[in-house]
């Protein structure tokens, strides 16, 4: 952000890590907007993972875009991704300005509900730039998201609004998971686009 700018950026972090809350990004209409379009032609699927050597299918909805169709393989599976859409990279545009990074990949994620949500991890795959800045917008519904240090176990907790933005940067994944608690506070769907840069 330029030194004009009022708002202010903040890590939410009180250390081993920088992950800067940069607040809404994206107005009401446009919200609205890329909510619908992303719900309508994103090619979703229910996600599938190996966990304790079984198969699971879980009841939220992911797809992968990026620049080419590069198989990615998660939670052990492996899948291909798709090509951006107009929207996306309409998107892609705007995170990259406001995080001042560059990205080639994103990966989405439907929560149709508060019951659905994502376990505690880290974003450290291989296949991920080291230390690469992974861009978190969300749409939707607002959602508590809480980050748990990988030794000492404090936690933060932040309420991502709809059309925010939160950029996990150095140190993040190394020393801290971070999950998408479920909650039966919350009954409207949310989508949220996590951009990263992965080595093709
Ligand atoms: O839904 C979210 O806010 C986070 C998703 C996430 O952590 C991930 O896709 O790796
Ligand atoms: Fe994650």
């Amino acid at each position: 952000m330029d030194l004009f700018s009022s708002k202010t950026i903040k890590n939410i972090l009180p250390f081993d890590g920088i992950t800067n809350y940069h607040g809404i990004v994206l107005n009401k209409k446009q919200c609205d907007f890329y909510y619908q379009k992303l719900l309508e032609t994103i090619n979703w699927k229910n996600d599938e993972a190996i966990i304790l050597g079984k198969k699971i299918i879980t009841k939220r909805k992911v797809a992968w875009y990026g620049d080419s169709a590069y198989s990615y393989t998660y939670s052990k599976v492996t899948k291909t991704a798709n090509i951006w859409t107009k929207e996306l990279l309409e998107l892609k545009q705007i995170v990259e300005k406001e995080s001042n990074e560059t990205y080639n990949s994103c990966l989405l994620n439907l929560y149709h509900s508060g019951e659905e949500g994502m376990a505690y991890h880290s974003d450290g795959e291989k296949m991920l730039k080291k230390n690469g800045a992974i861009a978190s917008l969300s749409l939707g519904a607002e959602r508590k998201f809480s980050f748990k240090h990988k030794n000492t176990k404090q936690r933060v907790d932040i309420f991502l609004e709809r059309g925010s933005l939160l950029v996990m940067k150095e140190g993040t994944q190394a020393n801290w998971l971070h999950r998408l608690p479920p909650t039966k506070k919350v009954q409207t769907p949310r989508i949220n686009l996590t951009f990263r840069t992965i080595i093709l």
